[in-house]
């Protein structure tokens, strides 16, 4: 389960990784600009499982640096690229998943394509997870394929009354 914790661009808080953590009991991802050391102690701390590094506003150095304060803390690392220049900057073996995002970060445009075209690249130890503009059935069964295990959906669900109830639904189908 991806919890946004960011405020200024999502409205989320930590509060919200509490919240999700008294009422699931799924692992439960930080999904934040991680930029500080200090921000996966806090993951931790509210009772995160995954934190989120996004390759696009970190170095080689701090994703190394990152994941492995993350892995000494016990929680896993879903690095997130765009690109094969982002992907190839990153992999590492403190890294847990690898996913990659769907949505081009200039035009906001999501096609499931760079997934496609990036899953070749991703060596076979990590999960590999397909981010952002998946909204089908059809899309999930496209994409397993070439590899994709994880599926990290949003709006598809956000946007209904019962976002759970249509997550659930969502998964009987698969
Ligand atoms: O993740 C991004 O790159 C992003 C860029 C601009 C606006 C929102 C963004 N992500 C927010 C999310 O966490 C998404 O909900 C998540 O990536 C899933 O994507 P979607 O299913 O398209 O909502």
């Amino acid at each position: 389960m991806s919890v946004l914790t960011d405020g200024k661009y999502f409205g989320g808080s930590l509060d919200d990784v509490l919240l999700a953590r008294a009422s699931a009991q799924l692992p439960i991802l930080r999904k934040e600009f991680i930029v500080d050391e200090y921000q996966i102690i806090e993951a931790k701390s509210y009772g995160a499982d995954v934190i989120l590094l996004i390759a696009a506003v970190l170095t080689r150095n701090e994703i190394k640096i990152f994941s492995e304060t993350a892995k000494s803390l016990g929680l896993d690392v879903l690095l997130e690229v765009h690109n094969l220049e982002e992907l190839q900057k990153s992999i590492m073996p403190s890294l847990d998943m690898l996913g990659v995002n769907n949505r081009n970060l200039k035009t906001f445009g999501v096609s499931t394509d760079i997934s496609k075209e990036l899953s070749t690249h991703i060596p076979d130890d990590f999960v590999k997870v397909s981010e952002s503009g998946i909204s089908s059935v059809e899309a999930i069964k496209d994409l397993k394929p070439f590899g994709y295990q994880g599926f990290l959906i949003g709006e598809n669900f956000m946007k209904t009354e019962n976002p759970g109830g249509s997550a659930l639904e969502f998964i009987k189908e698969l």
